[in-house]
Order: C-alpha cells, then structure tokens, then sequence
C-alpha cells in the first residue's frame, strides 16, 4: 500500500470528486459511514459518546457521525469549538441537517467546555489534515481537557494538533487518542516512535478514493500489508522433484565466547526459512554448542577458540550473513576487512559487523551493491556517526545513506523501515513489542539471509523478511503473550 502526504491526499480526494464522479459532500458522508461501521464492531449503545468537532471537513465528519449514530439510538452529545467565523461548506451543510435532531453545544469560551465523564468516550473531531498551525486559546484547552478525561478518546483521521507529514513540536498540544480511525492511506506520523501517544492502536478505513489516483501517484513511502507481500508471490510451494541443491547453500559467521546463542539462533532460523543447506562460521568455542543444538547445520571452527578470525573460502555459498554475537575483536575487523572485496554472492551484515563498519568507516565504501543492513537504531546511529532531530530527520537519512551506499537497510523496530537503493521507504505492518527481547533480531539476520540464499532478489528478501518475522512474531505472542515471549518462540512460528 502506497503512503501519501497531506497535500497528495487532498489531491487524491480531489480526483475522486471530478472523476468517480463523487460530491465531497458525499464523500464525508461514506468516510463517515467507514468511521460509524468500525465504531459499531466495537461498541455498543449502552455508552455515552461525545462528538466534539471544529469547523472544517474533520468537524463535518465529526456532524455526519455524530448523525448516524443518533439514527442507530446512540446516547451521542455533539459539542462545536468555534475557532473561526463560519465552517467549511460542508461542516454548514452537515450542521443544518443536524439541527431537526438534536442540539448542538457550542463551545465559544473556556467555561463552556465540558466535563468529560470517566466512562465516556469522546470522538475527536477538531482538526484533520488540515493543521496549519500549532493549537491554541480554548481549542488547545479543550484538547488538554480531553486529554486529562479518563475517557476513551477516538481520533477522527488524524488526532488534532498532530502533523501529519513533518514533526510537530515538543509545546504543540495534541489529542492523545485511544484509537485513530484514518480514511484510506495511513498518515507518515504513525509510523513514527514520536508520534506513538498521539496516534494509539490505528486501523485504516476504505472509503473508496480513486484506485486510478493512487496507481499513477509516486511516492517514495509504502507500508507493507498482507496483499502488498502476496504480490511478491514468493511460493511455499516445494516441486515434486526438487533437492536440497534447488535451495541454495547459505553461510552464516557470527558468536564469539559467550554469544554462541545470537549465531545459534540466525542459524536456527536461517534453516526454517527454507535453506538446502547451511554451513555456520564460528569460533571453536561455539563448535560443540552448534552441533549439539543445531545437528542440521554443517560447521565451520575457527582455528580461535574465543571469536571468528579467519576468511573462508565463500565460493559455492549462495548467501552470506555476517554478525549475529561476532564481537569486535581486532582479529575479526581483519576478517571483515578482507572478506568485503571478497563477497561477490548477497550479504547480509548485522549487529557487531555493522558496529565494525562504523567504527572503521572507511570500510563501508566496500560493501557490494543491494548488500542488506539491519540496524537498530542505536547502530544505525553508530553508522552514521551522528544522532538525528526527530523521526523525520531520521528517515531523510535512512534514504540517504540507502542511496549514498547503494544498500538496502532495515532500520528495526516497530513498524521497520526498509530503505532500497533508490531512497524508496517500506515501513513494516507486522511484529509486537513482546518482540522486544534479546535474540529476535539475531532472528530475523537468519530469514533474510536463507531468502537470500534461495534465490530470492534482495529488496524483495528484506522486505518480506521483515514481514514474516513479524507475522511470526505476532503469532508466538498470541501463544506465549508479548511478555512471555523469546526469540525461539519466533522461530518456532516461521512458515510462510
Ligand atoms: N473530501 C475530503 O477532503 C474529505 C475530507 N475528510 C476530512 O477532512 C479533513 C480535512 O479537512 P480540512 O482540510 O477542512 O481540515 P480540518 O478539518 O483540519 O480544518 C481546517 C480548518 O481549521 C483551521 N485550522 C487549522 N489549524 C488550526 C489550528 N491550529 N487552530 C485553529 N484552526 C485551525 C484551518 O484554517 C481550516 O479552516 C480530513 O482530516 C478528514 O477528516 C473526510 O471527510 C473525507 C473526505
Ligand atoms: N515494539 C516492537 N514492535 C515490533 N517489533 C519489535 C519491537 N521491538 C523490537 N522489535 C523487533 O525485534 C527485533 C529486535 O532486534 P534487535 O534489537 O537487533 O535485537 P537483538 O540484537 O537482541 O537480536 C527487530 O526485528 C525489531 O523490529
Ligand atoms: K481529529
């Protein structure tokens, strides 16, 4: 699924209208429709609901479900905050058919501003995508009203005051929902870690904009659902004739004495992913641990018993993925320095190769093109040799360096963010933050490379990598919950 900004929505909406061809007075009304649809699945009438809208097309919005709640017996009070002169043409439409059915409370000062009961539930219909500027006066006073309520706040689209494109600042006042309910395309900010109070659990309604807009619009931002990943067609199917020579050789270096575990686990799942075969570079340390927990796996020691020191001979491996617990030894730097020039096959760098490349940058000019990297982001903070501002400055660098190195990075955490070459952005739908435990990106080294060994092109083998790690990882939390979740457990729900 395609990420568009603000402006390329409104241009999107505006296409709708001249070629579907839709009135927007319509179309409020069938994204309206969406937002009452979902709100019904998940509460009933029994409960109080506060509309509370401004005066442009999300307070329209805000007036049409306020309506269609009332028509389906809701206990619904709708509330105006006058912050301007008059509303947009279709919040007076929609406040004229309003009027027959019940009262609207204007909010015109502070002391008009509501109690908000503690099992209520508030509908923020204040401002959309339309903020032009931070909130202020008794608009930002009922927003921190609402905000000091127990009740259950739902965003209409977007939650007011939050920007939806660029970062807002630390003062701005912001709706903190419990839920957004956004039309058609998610909005950049909630995909973001800063934004993460001002957006709570999301879901996206259709509301049937243009199919035509959305094909022929570029962007660089995607999000990466079920149908997006289908389209890779990427098979579990096996032929009937096939070998372990049809699925490639995967070679995997990493551990060093008291990490054994982290190659332990990259390996684990490297096999899950599919691999024909699979040989594991460690130090001698790691030889007896990785036999005896892993039998499927073929070994490699290093003649050193603590980490990896010596360069194998990489010819015949259809893959490489270097770093899960590999240490930072000197005598591994020497490894990697001389293994880079060597790699002609995709390679997968991780955890400690990726501290080894920021320490020694100069290295990082070696790395072969689609080479994949996935940092956290203390390591891609590391690699970059300099902290950002936000998280907006921080994807303007996640592209850059994509595109400076010819790279493709996986920028880990929720909602992942896959950087390609061309300075594209896939952020991730998938995972959980029980997947927040030691090993779980050790993990996801292993998928990535056993795609890649299996022939899988890389932008390809990271992005749906990405993906079913997660989807795994939603499925062991579902079993084990987020907390009682590990690494292993991830593993053990791989299979696509
Ligand atoms: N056809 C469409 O365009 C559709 C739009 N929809 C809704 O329309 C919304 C966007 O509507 P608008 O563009 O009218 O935007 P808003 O509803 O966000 O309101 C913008 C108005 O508020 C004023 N404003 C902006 N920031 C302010 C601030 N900080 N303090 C006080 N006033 C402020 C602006 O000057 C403008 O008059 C979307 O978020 C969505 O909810 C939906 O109805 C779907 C269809
Ligand atoms: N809150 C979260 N939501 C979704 N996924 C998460 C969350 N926290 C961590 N993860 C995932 O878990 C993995 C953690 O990787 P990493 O930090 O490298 O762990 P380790 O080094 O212990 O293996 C990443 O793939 C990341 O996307
Ligand atoms: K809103």
């Amino acid at each position: 699924m395609k990420l568009f900004t603000v402006p390329q929505i409104r241009a999107w909406d505006a296409y709708t209208i001249a070629h579907e061809p839709i009135s927007s007075l319509q179309l409020m009304e069938r994204a309206s429709t969406a937002f009452v649809k979902w709100f019904c699945e998940r509460f009933d009438d029994r409960c109080t609901i506060n509309v509370v809208c401004g005066m442009g097309n999300n307070g329209g919005d805000g007036l049409v479900i306020g309506r269609l709640l009332l028509q389906k017996c809701y206990n619904v009070h709708i509330f105006v905050v006058k912050h301007s002169a008059g509303g947009s043409a279709d919040f007076e439409a929609n406040l004229a058919r309003l009027h027959p059915m019940t009262t609207v409370h204007w909010i015109t000062e502070s002391t008009d501003i509501p109690h908000f009961a503690q099992q209520s539930l508030v509908i923020d219909a204040l401002l959309g995508s339309g903020l032009s500027r931070p909130t202020q006066g008794f608009l930002a006073e009922v927003i921190q009203k609402i905000n000091d309520s127990s009740a259950t706040i739902i965003a209409v689209d977007i939650a007011s005051g939050l920007l939806a494109d660029t970062p807002n600042a630390l003062s701005d006042i912001i709706i903190k929902p419990d839920y957004t309910v956004s039309f058609q395309c998610p909005k950049l900010a909630f995909v973001q870690p800063q934004s993460a109070e001002y957006v709570g659990e999301w879901q996206v309604v259709d509301i049937g904009l243009s199919a035509a807009y959305a094909e022929a619009t570029a962007t660089p931002y995607f999000f990466s659902t079920a149908s997006f990943i289908n389209d890779f067609k990427i098979s579990n199917r096996r032929k009937k004739y096939a070998h372990k020579g049809s699925f490639g050789h995967a070679l995997l270096i990493g551990g060093s004495y008291g990490k054994i575990g982290a190659i332990v686990l990259s390996s684990k799942a490297c096999l899950r992913s599919g691999v024909g075969l699979l040989t594991v570079q460690t130090p001698r340390c790691g030889y007896d641990i990785l036999q005896t927990s892993l039998p499927e796996a073929m070994a490699l020691p290093d003649w050193h018993w603590m980490v990896n020191t010596t360069v194998p001979n990489i010819d015949g491996y259809s893959a490489v993925g270097i770093g899960p617990g590999l240490g930072k030894d000197p005598l591994t730097l020497q490894l990697l320095r001389e293994l880079l020039p060597k790699l002609t096959q995709p390679t997968v760098f991780d955890a400690d190769a990726l501290n080894l490349l920021s320490e020694h940058r100069e290295l990082l000019t070696l790395l072969p093109p689609n080479s994949i990297l996935t940092p956290h982001p203390k390591e891609f903070q590391r690699l970059l040799g300099r902290p950002w501002q936000d998280d907006f400055d921080k994807l303007s660098l996640l592209q850059t360096f994509a595109q400076q190195h010819q790279v493709i990075v996986c920028l880990k955490g929720a909602h992942t963010a896959v950087a390609l070459p061309n300075g594209t952005l896939y952020f991730n739908s998938t995972g959980n933050p029980g997947m927040a435990t030691g090993g779980s990106g050790d993990v996801l080294t292993g998928i990535i490379t056993g795609l890649l060994t299996q022939g899988i092109p890389p932008h390809q083998a990271a992005i749906f990598g990405v993906y079913q790690h997660g989807a795994a990882g939603d499925r062991a939390a579902q079993k084990c919950t987020q907390p009682g979740l590990i690494a292993s457990d991830i593993i053990n729900e791989m299979g696509w």
